[in-house]
């Protein structure tokens, strides 16, 4: 290699070096201070004191000569995009970026200089990958729960005659304000499940919504819902939690006060509470009433959404009984105008002073 060539290759290991560091130190700082993630930030550590290792067999003297900042070309470019992020895991995902593709290129680079370090830092960054993913599934995991604890209107819908129709329903639903919307159809087959389940959670997805598959473990986790609902006769709480893994939410019907404490203990992450009145969509012999929305109220920490014949006319007695999340079918698949309605709902939810 010719000198000139030595200089620039040196100039680049020097910068890429900086980025390294930085993108690193930035994911580390969220692991760290955000997630309370100790074996996470620990690793990212691990992986900065790698690369900082192999980079060692540079002299230091050498990349500081190469550097040459104010000349650099590069520090002029800026793209709008890196000018603003729109949240902190934007900021995360920025950084994860960087990093990756800094350290290709320091790899691709330091291969000209020493191979065995250039190796060492291949490794890093398959390193890189694993936590890097890990972050980003933690990142959505806690995403999932704060949005569940700030969910107050949660609508059941069925896959309806047809895709088009299913997707209309579920965008028409997300832009009125639902938090957390369930596919419930016992009359559906299997492959009609998936599909409008994928299509479901896409849309959701878009509008941060929460899209929960109803009964179904394994098509939740097939279709990449956020997570699932069972029942009191359906699979075990700890059942669904192992198919659907830490990162989905898992949501268990309770009819008591004694099912609503099991839930808990089984690691549910919301319960469903009802039937509170007689419904249009299932039929009860037994209703829990508005009495158990009061234990529940009083005794349980996790989000617990009142279900079963709720509606703009008696939905002044759930709140009162302490409750400000509540489920719906006929509610809101039955009105004329979903979105006012949907928004009435959620304006009178929201404005009750509860937690
Ligand atoms: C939010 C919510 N709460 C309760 C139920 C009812 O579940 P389950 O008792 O399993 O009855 P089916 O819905 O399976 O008929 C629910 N689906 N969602
Ligand atoms: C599916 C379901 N489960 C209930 C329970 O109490 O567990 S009540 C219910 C029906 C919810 O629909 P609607 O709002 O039309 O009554
Ligand atoms: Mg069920």
């Amino acid at each position: 290699m010719n000198k000139n060539s030595e200089q620039a290759v040196l100039r680049i290991l020097d910068a890429s070096a900086n980025r390294v560091g930085e993108g690193l130190r930035t994911v580390e700082e969220w692991a760290r201070f955000a997630l309370d993630g100790e074996a996470l930030s620990a690793e990212l550590k691990a992986i900065r004191h790698q690369v900082s290792t192999a980079l060692a067999v540079l002299p230091r003297t050498s990349l500081l000569a190469a550097r040459d900042t104010l000349g650099d070309v590069g520090t002029k470019i800026s793209q709008d995009t890196e000018r603003v992020r729109d949240s902190a895991s934007g900021v995360v995902a920025a950084g994860i970026s960087r990093t990756g593709q800094s350290l290709r290129v320091i790899e691709e680079y330091l291969k000209t200089i020493n191979a065995d370090a250039a190796a060492t830092i291949e490794q890093a960054r398959y390193r890189f990958y694993t936590a890097s993913a890990n972050l980003e599934l933690l990142i959505a995991a806690q995403d999932r729960q704060s949005r569940m604890q700030d969910a107050r209107l949660y609508a059941l819908i069925d896959a309806g005659t047809n895709e088009a129709e299913f997707q209309a329903t579920v965008t028409t639903l997300c832009e009125s304000g639902v938090d957390v919307l369930q596919l419930r159809d016992s009359s559906s087959d299997d492959r009609t499940l998936i599909a409008r389940a994928r299509i479901g959670t896409e849309i959701a997805r878009k509008c941060s919504v929460l899209f929960i598959m109803n009964d179904r473990a394994d098509l939740a986790l097939a279709a990449d819902c956020d997570g699932v609902h069972v029942g009191q006769e359906e699979l075990p709480g700890p059942v669904a939690r192992k198919i659907v893994g830490h990162d989905r939410i898992v949501g268990i019907s309770t009819h008591s006060i004694d099912q609503a404490i099991q839930a808990v203990a089984d690691g549910a992450d919301y319960i469903g509470c009802g039937p509170v009145f007689p419904s249009r969509t299932k039929s009860f012999d037994e209703f829990a009433g508005l009495e158990y929305v009061r234990e529940v109220s009083a005794q349980i920490q996790i989000p617990s959404f009142a279900i079963g014949g709720i509606n703009e006319s008696n939905l002044d007695q759930v709140i009162k009984s302490g409750c400000c999340r509540i489920a719906l079918t006929a509610a809101l698949r039955d009105c004329e105008d979903v979105t006012a309605t949907a928004t009435r709902f959620k304006k009178k939810l929201m404005s009750a002073n509860l937690k």
